[in-house]
């Protein structure tokens, strides 16, 4: 069967997608246009796509060759994998395999901008530090505080062992199921706002889509207050970014941690002029062996498929 991987994957990833399917791997960097993406669903028995390539509704009215797409990523917001169904396409995803990495990542996030890391650092680079100081560059001591997930599924759980086990944290979370049985304590709380006042760091983790486009706007960043951190790991469009930038400007928050943005790749300048905003690209699962075993775990979907078995991470 003829596999499109729209990305270079790396070295082991691609060895095993070579063994097992005929593969083309796209050797470019930025996503497939939806007319691309709607070529590619007429050209190839099954597709290996990532984020950035945008698999919409107008993608898949055409001719339809494609019989599966495998997802690399826990995250297909950019696939209408309602419009998939609809064509006859089944959708998987890679969850789990990148779930300890990225909440890595958000504990990155709390810890550098609550200690202005970047900010320290800068400093330094650009040959301004004097010596230490009692007074210079103090943060927020992270242990202790109270965090507040939204969006308590694995890697919200993985963030909340982190806060709870490694700097006793308080952990406090906003779901729209209930979650229970975590192995330590952790509240539930239904209102999102109620959560976000009580919270010293608030962090997002819910999948991104219509459902919570925007989910974080002003008035939630005015419950959070000037005391309080936001940090993003999910989707960039989960935050409303004008009125991050906004909050920023007017002091309403104390800072912010973002790996995902709005309109990947760009990045506001106004948000890259703040201090207090910790800015990374997307380097949630950027790590040797997670980028494989995301991989492994959409050639496994595929082999599945392929072998007339049930797909294990299929998403529609
Ligand atoms: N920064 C990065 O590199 C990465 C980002 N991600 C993003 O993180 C997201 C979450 O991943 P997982 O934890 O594996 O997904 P998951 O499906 O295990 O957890 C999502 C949780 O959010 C909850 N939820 C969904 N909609 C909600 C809403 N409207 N309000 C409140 N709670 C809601 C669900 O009930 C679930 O508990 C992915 O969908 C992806 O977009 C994932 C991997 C890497
Ligand atoms: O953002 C990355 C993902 O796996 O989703």
């Amino acid at each position: 069967m003829k596999l499109l991987v729209t990305r270079r994957m790396t070295p082991a990833a691609e060895k095993a997608l070579a063994a097992r399917f005929d593969c083309d791997f796209q050797d470019v960097t930025a996503g497939l246009t939806p007319q691309e993406a709607r070529q590619a669903l007429a050209d190839y028995d099954l597709i290996l796509p990532t984020l950035g390539d945008r698999f919409t509704a107008e993608a898949f009215e055409g001719p339809i060759r494609c019989q599966f797409v495998a997802n690399f990523g826990a995250g297909y917001n950019h696939i209408d994998v309602k419009a998939a169904a609809a064509a006859g396409v089944p959708v998987s995803n890679t969850p789990g395999a990148v779930t300890d990495s990225t909440a890595d990542i958000a504990l990155t996030l709390i810890l550098m901008v609550a200690r202005r890391a970047g900010e320290g650092e800068r400093l330094l680079r650009a040959g301004a530090w004097t010596g230490w100081q009692p007074t210079q560059l103090l943060g927020t001591h992270v242990s202790g505080k109270t965090v507040g997930i939204i969006g308590m599924g694995r890697i919200g759980k993985a963030i909340a062992q982190r806060c709870h086990f490694g700097f006793g944290m308080r952990v406090i979370f906003f779901n729209r199921s209930p979650v229970s049985a975590l192995g330590f304590p952790a509240e539930q709380i239904d209102d999102l706002h109620d959560m976000l006042a009580q919270a010293d760091f608030a962090v997002v983790a819910v999948p991104g889509g219509a459902e919570t486009r925007h989910l974080i706007g002003a008035a939630e960043m005015a419950r959070l207050g000037p005391q309080g951190y936001l940090i993003n790991i999910a989707r960039g469009d989960v935050v409303e970014e004008a009125a991050l930038i906004a909050a920023l400007a007017e002091r309403k928050i104390a800072g912010v941690g973002l790996d995902v943005f709005e309109r990947e790749p760009i990045v506001p300048e106004a948000l890259r002029a703040f201090e207090n905003a910790v800015l990374l690209p997307h380097l949630g699962t950027a790590a040797e062996e997670v980028r494989t075993s995301m991989g492994m775990m959409a050639l496994d979907n595929l082999i599945a498929f392929a072998e007339g078995r049930a797909a294990p991470n299929r998403v529609n």
